[in-house]
């Protein structure tokens, strides 16, 4: 890795083992940028399709410990999951299937606030925990212009709500109010409190692992 100036770091002395259940690359730097380097990572294989009348919470709720139950660890491993939701009302935007679909998602946020909502789950044998954390963000309307190119930008493709705050979209957001690393991903310093209580601290002792 990488050791920033001056940086905090390291877990990587932990006797534990943490088992990252994700693909998502954004999750893993995330965690990077706090010194948390999982052992392994082991994406879940998952059924994301929201149950008759789910609420966001709930769903994006079930779908982290879902993850979490879906890999296969001893009881010595943490595993570690998350899932991104965007929510618009009670509507839940995930991640959309085509360019069509991200063109409809992206209209629809155009001009209000919607929130985006990670929920993680810790799991350790059977004791699972999970914690979720919402943001409030504001996009602006895009012109047809504005859509057209964003969706050929390709950008929207595995993000949830058809965007990725940390890319060419941060042009469209004038306002958020809450975690921005929730909204990319996994909440950081909700994410370092829920290790700790697992007995995986993040510290900040100076060392680079
Ligand atoms: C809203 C938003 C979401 N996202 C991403 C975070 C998540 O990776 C993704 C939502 O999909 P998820 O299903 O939460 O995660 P994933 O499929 O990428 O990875 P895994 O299930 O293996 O953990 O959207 C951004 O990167 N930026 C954003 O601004």
């Amino acid at each position: 890795m990488t050791c920033p100036k001056g940086a905090l770091i390291s877990a990587t002395n932990n006797p534990l083992k943490l088992i990252l259940g994700s693909a998502s690359p954004r999750r893993r730097d995330l965690l990077a940028q706090i010194g948390v380097h999982p052992d392994e990572i082991r994406p879940a294989d998952i059924d994301e399709t929201p149950e008759q009348g789910e609420r966001p919470l709930a769903y994006v709720q079930r779908m982290a410990a879902e993850k979490a139950r879906a890999i296969a660890a001893d009881d010595a491993a943490l595993i570690l999951t998350a899932d991104t939701i965007v929510a618009c009302g009670l509507r839940i935007l995930g991640k959309p299937t085509d360019a069509a679909q991200a063109a409809d998602y992206l209209k629809l946020l155009g001009g209000r606030r919607h929130r985006v909502t990670t929920a993680m789950t810790l799991r350790r044998g059977a004791k699972i925990t999970t914690r979720s954390v919402t943001t409030s963000v504001k996009m602006k309307r895009l012109s047809d212009q504005e859509l057209s190119q964003y969706i050929q930008s390709k950008e929207w493709q595995g993000k949830a709500g058809g965007y990725a705050i940390q890319g060419i979209a941060s042009a469209f957001i004038p306002f958020i109010s809450g975690s921005y690393t929730n909204v990319v991903g996994l909440p950081l310093a909700e994410a370092a409190t829920l290790l700790a209580s697992a007995q995986y601290p993040v510290s900040f002792d100076g060392t680079c692992s």
